[in-house]
């Protein structure tokens, strides 16, 4: 039986990284083969492309095309082989994170990246997209407080995220049987319940 596919998705700061390792565990413990991996990267090539994604300055089209081109090689090496064995794959962002910063983030026309998602993987789509929300001065306090180097979409300005934010919200009202919120504002151990709940009403 085929696999199935959960992707991670949030503003930069809600916490997707800090529960990625955690979903994974409890996944394999509910019996399931799991394959963690993210975007951009994943691959090889794709860790590349991430690099230069994340820290070279580039034209939004050429952003927008590389996070596709990632995605191909990721795809073709790793998601479709991983769910045609039968395994999980757990994926720190996909396609909605492009829908939300390149359209919602840099203003790219939705028409282009539906065209990209429809040349790319027109028959791959998560079955479960888990969307860490937390209000924007919420996610810049932590990563100041983790004080890690900001990467080239972590240095934008509050209203890039606010627009990255509203564009995972509509996403959210679009797809709601798929995309499930979970208020990453609250405690570790709050969030982890919220996770368990949607994996056991989704998953079962
Ligand atoms: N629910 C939470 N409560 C308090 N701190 C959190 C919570 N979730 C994440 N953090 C902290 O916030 C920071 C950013 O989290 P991270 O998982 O790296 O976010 P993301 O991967 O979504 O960018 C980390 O230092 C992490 O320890
Ligand atoms: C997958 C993807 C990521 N991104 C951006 C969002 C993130 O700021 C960045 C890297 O993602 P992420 O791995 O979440 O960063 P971190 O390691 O800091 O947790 O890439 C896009 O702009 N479009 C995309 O399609």
């Amino acid at each position: 039986m085929r696999g199935k596919f959960i992707t991670l998705e949030g503003i930069d700061g809600a916490g997707k990284s800090t529960h990625h390792a955690w979903l994974v565990a409890e996944l394999q413990r509910r019996g399931h083969t799991v394959v963690q991996t993210r975007e951009p990267g994943g691959t090889p090539l794709g860790e590349k492309l991430r690099e230069l994604l994340l820290h070279e300055p580039m034209h939004l089209e050429t952003e927008a095309l590389l996070m596709f081109a990632a995605r191909r090689e990721h795809l073709a090496q790793v998601i479709e082989p991983a769910l045609a064995r039968g395994d999980w794959v757990v994926c720190d962002r996909f396609t909605d994170a492009s829908y939300a910063y390149q359209g919602g983030g840099r203003g790219l026309p939705w028409a282009k990246l539906q065209a990209l998602e429809q040349w790319v993987h027109p028959h791959v789509s998560p079955d479960l997209t888990l969307l860490f929300d937390v209000p924007l001065e919420v996610a810049q306090a932590r990563m100041a407080a983790a004080a890690r180097e900001a990467d080239r979409f972590e240095q934008e300005k509050m209203d890039f995220h606010a627009r990255v934010r509203a564009a995972y919200h509509a996403r959210a009202a679009d797809e709601p049987a798929r995309i499930r919120v979970i208020d990453g504002s609250r405690t570790l151990d709050q969030v982890k319940t919220q996770l368990e709940e949607t994996i056991a009403s989704v998953c079962s």
